[in-house]
């Protein structure tokens, strides 16, 4: 099994993503252009980086959810495919349509940058299986539309189809119902603002991050 980052140009988190992986799967990952139309044979997993695709120009994610490598990513996810969208890669997912909802500018304007603490709502997911309800874990953020908005009706079905995976318990940008990260209905899609590949090495100032990576590629191990 390969693991794949996708790079845009603007992308600034996309080394970050692929060093997470290999320290923690102890395999290399696989970067993947933005403008490739084919996805590796060998991909198990796809992983969607933060910073500033396309320079955010339009809204954040806009053009980016619409370049081509996006149509094969778009494919496998609904075929079952885990993928992890950070950051920008949550407002690319939103902007696809894989996510529901959008990340709207934060409350307050700010860009803000910061270790947050998130309450883990969701540890049945394959991303977070590692991690017990309720776990308070330490995960870096630093983004300026992060402030997660869906209508109610969406907000009411993602609570109560167990699709809210991570809450901020100090929530700064504004987020709805303190929404920090959410998965796909089929669970297979994670979506989430906070930087787990910043938090994997004691270097770091914390490793609260190596769980949903061990966690996911745990998943994807045959039984
Ligand atoms: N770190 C990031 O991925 C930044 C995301 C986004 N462009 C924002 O600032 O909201």
């Amino acid at each position: 099994m390969t693991a794949g980052v996708v790079i845009f140009p603007g992308s600034n988190c996309d080394r970050d993503m692929l060093v997470a992986i290999e320290r923690v799967l102890g395999r290399p990952a696989v970067p993947i252009w933005h403008a490739d139309t084919q996805l590796p044979d060998t991909l198990g997993l796809i992983a969607i980086p933060g910073g500033f695709s396309y320079g955010d120009y339009l809204r954040s994610g806009a053009m980016a959810a619409r370049s081509p490598v996006m149509r094969a990513v778009s494919e496998v996810a609904h075929k079952g495919m885990p993928v992890l969208g950070v950051c920008n890669g949550f407002q690319i997912l939103t902007e696809m349509g894989l996510l529901p909802g959008a990340l709207l500018r934060n409350a307050g304007t700010n860009f803000i940058c910061r270790d947050a603490e998130l309450i883990v709502e969701n540890a049945r997911t394959p991303f977070t299986h590692g991690y017990t309800a309720g776990q308070r874990i330490t995960i870096p953020v630093a983004h300026h539309d992060g402030n997660y908005f869906a209508d109610d009706a969406t907000l009411d079905l993602l609570e109560n189809e167990g699709r809210v995976v991570f809450r901020y318990a100090d929530n700064r940008n504004g987020s709805a119902r303190d929404i920090a990260g959410i998965v796909s209905a089929a669970g297979n899609v994670l979506g989430m603002m906070p930087h787990p590949e910043r938090a994997i090495d004691a270097a770091h100032g914390g490793t609260d991050g190596r769980t949903l990576f061990q966690s996911m590629f745990d998943a994807l191990q045959p039984a």
